[in-house]
């Protein structure tokens, strides 16, 4: 790492053209690499990105770069912002053009579809040696493009990677927190997605108030017994990582999982749900992670697994609540808060 910093963020959609506006509104020299050639110089030309954010104006010092090899040449830090089901692929291309000083981080949420792995697996599997740190928490795109306040979280075992990494993207309106928990803060964001299509079910069913609030706390408590079976910490999936987005993502209608959860709820089919918000939607693919990592670890996790069901439409969002209410009466920690006593 040197003193001068330079940021490549890879993916230019709504997420990596929030986080590049970011660094490159704190003078970081910042470059942002997206697939798509002519939407990237569509973006250079009108500093917008009509796709995405079509609000936001786009800092004059961020430049738009659709040659991988340029974008990452001398970067300190290249920032992975694709979704899951592309990250894989992303460190293969990445592998063979990074020079020997770039350290990793992404901002992506889920696991590497059809494995399970956790993306900081993956990393240091394609990119070993390298510092690396994951950032997440609640914040969605939007509201960070306009300015509005939010706190999100980067955890790295590379605690200087991390501060350096927060200081980039921190600024007045947006806190940057630091940690050295990635599995625990990897889990809570994959997770959240998939507990906010259960949310938006029972909301697009009108089922209540009290059914949402249900959800999330048992869907809170999942998170938990997933998260310390797995090794992560306690706190970091009660804090901006685990309990923060969930509460956003069950919550908040600008999220696209909650949106899937609402439309499945109102009866709407998956792929004209998905069509009709156009972008990224996690859940669809975690949540088959979610429930293959459960298995795994002998865990049963009812909202996660009625939610797979619910997306490969093996029941419907009916015979889904029907089955969570019918569950056997039993204590509410069976095990203890964190199932270790
Ligand atoms: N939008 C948000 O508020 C937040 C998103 N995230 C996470 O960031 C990740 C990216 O999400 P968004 O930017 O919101 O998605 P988006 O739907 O706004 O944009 C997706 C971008 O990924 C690109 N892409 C798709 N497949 C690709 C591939 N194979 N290779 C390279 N690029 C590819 C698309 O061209 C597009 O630019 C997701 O994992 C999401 O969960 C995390 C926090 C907030
Ligand atoms: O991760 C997010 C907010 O923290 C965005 O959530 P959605 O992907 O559900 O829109």
């Amino acid at each position: 790492m040197t003193d001068q910093p330079i940021l490549a963020v890879l993916g230019a959609g709504s997420w990596g053209t929030a986080l590049a506006t970011l660094a490159a509104r704190n003078g970081v020299p910042t470059r942002l690499w997206g697939r798509d050639a002519a939407a990237l110089a569509e973006m250079a030309a009108s500093h917008r990105n009509q796709r995405y954010l079509p609000d936001l104006d786009l800092p004059s010092g961020l430049a738009f770069e659709p040659d991988l090899a340029e974008a990452v040449r001398g970067a300190t830090t290249v920032l992975i912002v694709v979704p899951s089901h592309a990250f894989t692929e992303m460190l293969g291309e990445l592998a063979p053009l990074l020079g020997p000083h770039s350290s990793i981080a992404w901002a992506t949420k889920g696991f590497e579809p059809g494995t399970g792995r956790f993306l900081h697996e993956l990393v240091a599997e394609r990119l070993p040696g390298r510092a690396a740190a994951v950032l997440t928490g609640p914040s969605f795109a939007r509201e960070v493009a306009a300015g509005m306040p939010s706190a999100v979280t980067v955890h790295s075992e590379n605690e200087a990677f991390a501060k350096q990494l927060a200081h980039l993207l921190h600024a007045p309106n947006f806190r940057v927190y630091t940690g050295n928990d990635v599995l625990g803060a990897e889990l809570g964001g994959a997770m959240k997605n998939v507990l906010a299509v259960a949310t938006g079910v029972a909301d697009g069913m009108r089922l209540g108030l009290n059914a949402r609030a249900g959800l999330i706390t048992r869907g809170m408590n999942e998170m938990l017994r997933l998260g310390v079976a797995l090794g992560a910490k306690p706190e970091t999936l009660m804090g901006l990582s685990g309990l923060g987005d969930l509460v956003l993502t069950c919550t908040g209608d600008l999220s696209r999982n909650r949106r899937l959860g609402l439309a499945l709820g109102q009866g709407i089919g998956i792929q004209e749900a998905v069509a009709q918000i156009g972008q990224v939607v996690e859940s669809v693919v975690t949540a088959n992670e979610v429930v293959r990592l459960s298995d795994k670890h002998g865990l049963d996790l009812p909202i996660s697994k009625g939610v797979r069901a619910v997306l490969h439409g093996e029941v419907t969002p009916v015979e889904g609540m029907k089955a969570l209410m019918a569950r056997e009466q039993k204590p509410e920690y069976p095990q203890g808060l964190f199932g270790t006593h």
